[in-house]
């Protein structure tokens, strides 16, 4: 089968004081080639610990990962990552960056420097491809970041918090970016975000997780992706139902937050 699968995924991870922490419970879902997916939920509900399995850093507990109808076993190019930070290699200049997986892989600059090129176009990075990664601002690093995961041409691609650090105007065009490398693409995407607006905007699914255990609390399928691919970002947030999903959204982690917080005052 084709796509990603996400079978009764269960971690628990025990403690050196002899306690254990249930990070997810029996997490089921799949996404199908080119799906984009957002996924939102409070502090500590098992996001990046889900992201990461899927990445292959962490083997869960229970269940299993299969893309491709494959398992898997590890980190993959097949995956590809985006972190908050770019994580870049400080030493090599922005396209020396973008390379570094086809490199890595032994092709020759007459196999992956048209494509590196095209990539650093997309992204908006044409004019910066010499310049060192401390030179260009967060925004920048992250297009980095964005071209080098789409130069190993993954299936998938797991972004954790990727734009969280820039700021607002920054992020809002980065969010137009991630729909159009979206649509151009057609690679599979899951996105966490702490922030329930960018949730709405790049979730063409959204997934509501709950803590403690971390499970999916609710799945929502929204037309804001689609719709930001081709208009303003601003425009499409002057849908009716986006405003409506937002507080109903919104509400829901406000409640979840309280009850942890009841929970923890409780127990102290
Ligand atoms: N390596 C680890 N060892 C022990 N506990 C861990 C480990 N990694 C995560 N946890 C715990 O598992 C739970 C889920 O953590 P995770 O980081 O996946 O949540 P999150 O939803 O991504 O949180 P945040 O939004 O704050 O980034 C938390 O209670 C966390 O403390």
């Amino acid at each position: 089968m084709s796509g990603l699968t996400i079978e009764n995924i269960s971690m628990r991870f025990d403690l050196p004081n002899g306690s254990s922490v249930q990070a997810l419970k029996d997490v089921t879902l799949a996404l199908k080639p080119g799906e984009l997916m957002s996924v939102l939920g409070p502090s500590g509900c098992g996001k990046t610990t889900l992201l990461n399995i899927v990445a292959g850093f962490l083997a869960p507990t229970e269940g299993r990962i299969t893309m491709n109808g494959h398992t898997v076993q590890g980190p993959d190019a097949e995956r590809g990552m985006v972190f908050q930070q770019g994580a870049l290699f400080e030493w090599m200049n922005v396209r020396q960056n973008v390379a570094f997986g086809p490199r890595m892989k032994g092709e020759k600059e007459s196999q992956y420097g048209a494509n590196v090129d095209h990539l650093l176009d997309v992204v908006g990075l044409r004019d910066f491809k010499e310049k060192a990664i401390y030179e260009l601002s967060g925004g920048m690093q992250q297009r980095v970041a964005l071209a080098r995961c789409l130069a190993n041409d993954p299936d998938v691609i797991l972004m954790d918090e990727p734009l969280g650090a820039l700021d607002a105007l920054t992020r809002e065009k980065m969010q137009s970016l991630v729909l159009k490398l979206w649509k151009e693409t057609g690679k599979t995407i899951i996105l966490i975000t702490h922030s329930v607006e960018e949730a709405l905007l790049l979730g063409e699914r959204l997934l509501v997780m709950a803590p403690r255990p971390g499970r999916i609390h609710k799945e929502y399928r929204l037309p804001f992706a689609d719709l930001g691919v081709d208009q303003d970002l601003r425009e499409v947030k002057k849908h009716p139902d986006y405003a409506k999903t937002r507080e109903e959204i919104l509400a829901m982690i406000w409640d979840m937050e309280e009850e942890i917080m009841g929970r923890t005052e409780e127990s102290a």
